[in-house]
């Protein structure tokens, strides 16, 4: 990058700047207008610097309001957040050129614009000189496989390439951290793919830091060093993702299905029913599969017909529910 940052300030960051985490976040809370509720409640956080964090939750959890503050997006009712040790607020400069982002919802990217067009723009936001813009513009459009349509406006593109493209604009000045928020949200199996390749290359060969909140399991477990798991705008978890998913590897979950509707008295206690188009989903957690089969005998003795038993993993619902039920963590 050609803009020069100030080192952080002792007051802000005592000791070396080695230990200096990338994300620290603390005892932060957002109340929005006039409302009674905290949507981000007393949030304290700290991310080391190359890690790939994972900030998990139900919907309206607080994921998106706490990466708009980070981002400078939002003002925080009160708490503290820095970016390699520079803080949002009172450093606003110097820490808005930490990061790039991709934010949940939002239009990252000027649709009229072509790619090209855009990842030009962002460069010369962030200080970029045109030469170094247009050269790394280069590598990151053929990198995502856009260079062949790099002059089309990006309104045109498909919700998977248009993605491809905020993520190559919060890339282009080259930021240590990257923010987003559901990055894979609403693309196919390619491009979530690419997108995960992507953050795997950032941080094990970049050694950037990437914050990343998802619903999908899959995008945890393959990306995700540590996770934290915020609910109602509290952290309910933060831990190794090795640590949380062992926690629902102990038990199986399993489904049973059947045909029509659930007989009655034939759910035992532990077991969930949803019925859909004709059929029947039992679903449970279970420590010995012996419970299962005692189910499925239970359903045919009520004269139930069972299409299939299967085995699956644990989504991200199950983990939260098992974190919600479980004695809260350090
Ligand atoms: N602009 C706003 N004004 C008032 N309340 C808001 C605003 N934005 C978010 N909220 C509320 O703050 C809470 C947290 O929302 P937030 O969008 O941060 O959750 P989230 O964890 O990102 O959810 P999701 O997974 O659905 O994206 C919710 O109760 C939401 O309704």
């Amino acid at each position: 990058m050609s803009t020069q940052t100030q080192a952080p300030s002792s007051h802000e960051r005592p000791g070396a700047a080695s230990a200096t985490p990338a994300i620290e976040i603390s005892g932060l809370t957002k109340i929005y207008g006039s409302s009674e509720t905290k949507s981000v409640d007393d949030v304290s956080l700290s991310v080391p610097a190359g890690t790939v964090f994972g900030f998990l939750g139900p919907n309206g959890a607080g994921k998106t309001t706490t990466i708009k503050i980070l981002a400078g997006l939002l003002a925080a009712t009160s708490g503290h957040t820095l970016l390699n040790g520079y803080d949002v607020t009172r450093r606003r400069s110097a820490a808005m050129q930490q990061f790039g982002a991709v934010l949940e919802g939002s239009r990252n990217v000027y649709w009229n614009l072509s790619a090209w067009q855009n990842l030009l723009y962002f460069g010369r936001l962030k200080g970029m000189r045109t030469a170094e813009a247009r050269s790394r513009a280069e590598e990151l459009l053929k990198g995502l496989g856009l260079w062949e349509r790099r002059s089309e406006s990006v309104g045109g593109y498909s919700r998977g390439m248009q993605q491809k493209v905020a993520v190559a604009a919060a890339l282009i000045a080259d930021p240590p951290i990257v923010l987003l928020d559901e990055p894979t949200i609403g693309l196919d199996v390619e491009a979530t793919r690419t997108v995960m390749e992507w953050v795997r290359t950032l941080s094990r060969d970049r050694g950037k830091t990437v914050l990343l909140t998802t619903h999908q399991m899959n995008v945890v477990e393959e990306l995700c060093d540590r996770v934290a798991v915020i609910r109602e705008g509290k952290v309910i978890a933060d831990l190794r993702t090795e640590e949380l998913l062992s926690q629902f590897r102990e038990r199986d979950k399993y489904e049973v299905r059947i045909e029509g509707d659930l007989p009655d008295e034939a759910l035992p206690d532990g077991f969930t029913a949803k019925a859909h188009e004709g059929t029947t989903t039992i679903s449970g957690r279970v420590s010995d599969p012996q419970e299962v089969y005692a189910l499925v005998d239970r359903l045919r003795d009520r004269r139930a017909v069972v299409q299939s038993l299967a085995q699956v993993q644990p989504d991200l619902e199950d983990v939260f529910m098992g974190l919600i039920k479980a004695p809260a963590h350090d």
